[in-house]
């Protein structure tokens, strides 16, 4: 028997040995990264029960004991190299030339990983020889590379259990002093061949070279061939591994987005992978119609979709009642559930059974916050073939997302050094992370087994939190995906349900979603250089604004407030008390809308002004004097006296239609001799208020008639 020469050779082979029990995502994350190097790689214990006892102490015995047998026909080969490596949480970034270039260098027999903490026993400290230059000085058991047959007398040395401790089993045997030299056993102290993350995620960064990332340990000044997420570091490896290896390049963005999807558009209508919508209602939510409504519109055929929606507040039973009597019929099945909020977690669970009943293929979850702009949602998270995924959503102008990139120490929200580029697609593709919320996919297959399954309920936690913990705790990948816009997030803080239409008051907290029920769809059109401003009077000017919808709510909250002034000169709502044109009108202090209206007017109102009347400027948001709503009827105030307005300019939005709504009515412009009557609802007039457009309120002679009024100065 020939000795080994631990010397460089190209003789040398190089076997990577693994042990994984499951094709978990992490295991497949090691699979490909091996075949991206071109190692040659065997798996032990595939698909045979773990023998080592549970993951999350101790154990690990029954995996040496499946690296000896493995290394049993090789005991005698001299050219071959082993390289022993956990699959979960490990990651190849080299090919095998370079790991036997750095293997040699040691000039040992078996090189082992280390990590900075010394585990499981920490009295062992001292007999650990001491390590220069802080590195790494103690035993990681994740990874082991050797000459086969030095491998082989190594393990073979004492037995261990199964349920033994493999990393402790190997400490001992490295600090037997005789058998070290013997075996000429070396640590990997300065991450030449591995880096162990836990403690150390600080001595590591991504390198962009030649286009895509490596790993770099910028303490020692090397580039790690196995990077292993130990301990408390799986998640850092995750985010890592988003990149590397050649995962994600800011040339090519992502590399492998675009591997193991499956296309839709080769499936006919009739085999689409059937899927259970399932939407949560845990709160009074602004903008729901219009959350229904997206839901109505995800591009998917209908006969192959379930639709649950489970609601555990009253506000929104009867938007509910008429969205599933409207489109019901047009699902495979419907099913409403009004539960209480302490059931949340049951009903939740409660859905993961449902859909595995009706067999679905997928359960696509969705609170009532997520709106899902994008119809093809759906189909392009199916496409992207994930166990779990989520489109991701932010809230409009904010740094709001349903992902976190990292979690803190407690387990809540950390920023990742790549959060704020992902959330503005300044990187783009699908990100596995620790932490989704309130849209996700998943596939029914993980809700079958009970090793994937995810749980709404772990300690105390809230149900979104326990949510991607049980899954981060189960080792299934969560991902995000960020490749396309796929909607945006309702913030339901501030949504007042007690008020009448409270979506009329939350211009403030959900602009976006303001804009699109209320401003008028050709409200942008008024900016269009092409066209000119309607001017029905001269210097009087037309312009859409409001939808019919804001005219409608907006009379509904003035009616219901119903406090209308009685119309005479005496105003105890004015500072002098005094009106000397008295309308019988609502202000909008009195139905707490003054500080909306205000908003309004500076987003809305001023950049038509400027357009119209060149060089005038509010200094900073409009100042006006009076803000109120006007009704006339034959019964109360038909009409109203020729007069100036107390504004440098006044706006007037007709909020319901002459001829149909009421008759008579308009505005008299008398210096002109110029009327305009008929009034177009969700249109604003823009006038002067004094000197030149003395005026007139024409007298309404049948029905109600209500108008909108700014005396805006300056
Ligand atoms: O009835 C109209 O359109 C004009 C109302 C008016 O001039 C006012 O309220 O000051
Ligand atoms: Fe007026």
């Amino acid at each position: 028997e020939s000795e080994v020469r631990p010397t460089a050779r190209d003789d040398l082979k190089l076997l990577v040995l693994t042990v994984a029990s499951d094709k978990t995502d992490g295991y497949k994350r090691f699979i490909d990264s091996a075949n991206l190097n071109g190692l040659k790689t065997k798996v032990l214990g595939l698909d045979k029960p773990w023998q080592g006892g549970n993951m999350k102490s101790v154990g690990g015995g029954y995996k040496l004991n499946l690296y000896l047998e493995a290394l049993e026909p090789y005991k005698k080969h001299v050219d071959l190299v082993v390289l022993l490596t956990d699959a979960y949480d490990v990651v190849l970034l080299a090919n095998s030339s370079i790991i036997l270039k750095k293997f040699t260098e040691f000039d040992a027999s078996i090189v082992v990983s280390t990590e900075r903490s010394c585990w499981p026993d920490k009295n062992l400290v001292d007999r650990y020889p001491i390590v220069d230059l802080d590195g790494y000085r103690f035993i990681n058991s994740g990874g082991v590379i050797g000459y086969a047959s030095q491998l082989y007398k190594l393990l073979s040395e004492k037995t261990i259990k199964d349920l033994g401790d493999d990393q402790l089993h190997l400490t001992n045997l490295y600090l037997n002093t005789d058998l070290r030299e013997k075996l000429k056993i070396k640590l990997d102290s300065y991450a030449s061949l591995f880096q162990s993350l836990y403690l150390a995620e600080d001595d590591v960064r991504l390198r962009l070279v030649n286009k895509s990332y490596i790993l770099e340990n910028i303490h020692f000044n090397t580039h790690p061939a196995v990077v292993h997420g130990n301990g408390l570091s799986k998640l850092t490896l995750n985010s890592y591994t988003n990149y590397i290896p050649n995962k994600w390049s800011p040339e090519i963005g992502c590399n492998t987005c675009q591997d193991n999807t499956i296309n839709l558009s080769a499936y006919k209508k009739d085999d689409y992978p059937t899927v259970l919508i399932s939407v949560f209602v845990d709160k009074p939510t602004p903008f729901f119609d219009e959350f229904l409504e997206k839901i109505e519109n995800i591009d998917y055929p209908k006969s192959r979709l379930f639709l649950s929606i489970t609601t555990l507040v009253d506000y929104h039973k009867d938007h509910v009642k008429k969205f599933i009597s409207r489109v019901g019929d047009k699902y495979n099945a419907t099913f409403v559930f009004h539960k209480t909020t302490d059931e949340n977690i049951h009903a939740r669970h409660f859905t993961f059974s449902l859909c595995s009943s009706k067999l679905c293929d997928y359960l696509f979850y969705i609170e009532s916050e997520a709106h899902l702009d994008n119809p093809q949602t759906l189909k392009t998270l199916i496409e992207d073939n994930k166990k779990i995924i989520a489109p991701m959503l932010t809230r409009p102008f904010k740094a709001w997302s349903n992902f976190w990139g990292a979690l803190s120490k407690d387990g809540f929200y950390a920023r990742s050094f790549d959060y704020m580029d992902i959330v503005n697609y300044n990187k783009t593709g699908i990100w596995n992370v620790p932490y989704i919320c309130s849209v996700y996919l998943m596939k029914g297959t993980i809700l079958e087994n009970k090793y994937t399954r995810p749980s709404y309920k772990e300690d105390n936690l809230d149900y979104d939190m326990a949510f991607s913990k049980s899954l981060r705790e189960k080792g299934v990948f969560m991902y995000i995906d960020n490749q396309y816009t796929f909607g945006h997030l309702i913030d339901s803080e501030t949504f007042d349900i007690t008020l009448k239409n409270p979506e009329v008051f939350q211009l403030f907290d959900n602009r976006y979603d303001w804009e699109q029920r209320y401003i008028h769809p050709d409200y942008m059109e008024n900016f269009n250089p092409d066209n000119k401003p309607a001017e029905p009077c001269p210097d009087v000017f037309w312009f859409p604004i409001v939808t019919e919808q804001f005219c409608r709510e907006f009379i509904e909250i003035m009616e219901n407030f119903g406090k209308w002034s009685d119309g005479s000169n005496n105003d105890p709502r004015l500072d002098t008390g005094y009106e000397a044109v008295p309308t019988r009108d609502i202000h909008m202090r009195q139905v707490g809308l003054q500080s909306v209206w205000l908003e309004f007017l500076k987003l809305f109102v001023s950049p038509l002004q400027e357009r119209v009347y060149h060089g005038y400027y509010s200094d900073g948001p409009p100042q006006t004097l009076m803000n109120f709503v006007v009704k006339y009827n034959p019964l109360g105030q038909a009409s109203l006296r020729p007069h100036h307005d107390s504004s440098t300019y006044t706006i007037n939005i007709a909020l319901n239609s002459p001829g149909k709504d009421y008759h008579g009515g308009g505005c008299h412009f008398l210096r002109y001799k110029c009327k305009v009557t008929d009034m177009k609802v969700g249109w604003m007039l823009m006038h002067p208020g004094r000197l030149t457009h003395y005026h007139e309120g024409l007298e309404v002679t049948n029905g109600t008639r209500y108008i909108m009024i700014s005396f805006v100065d300056p």
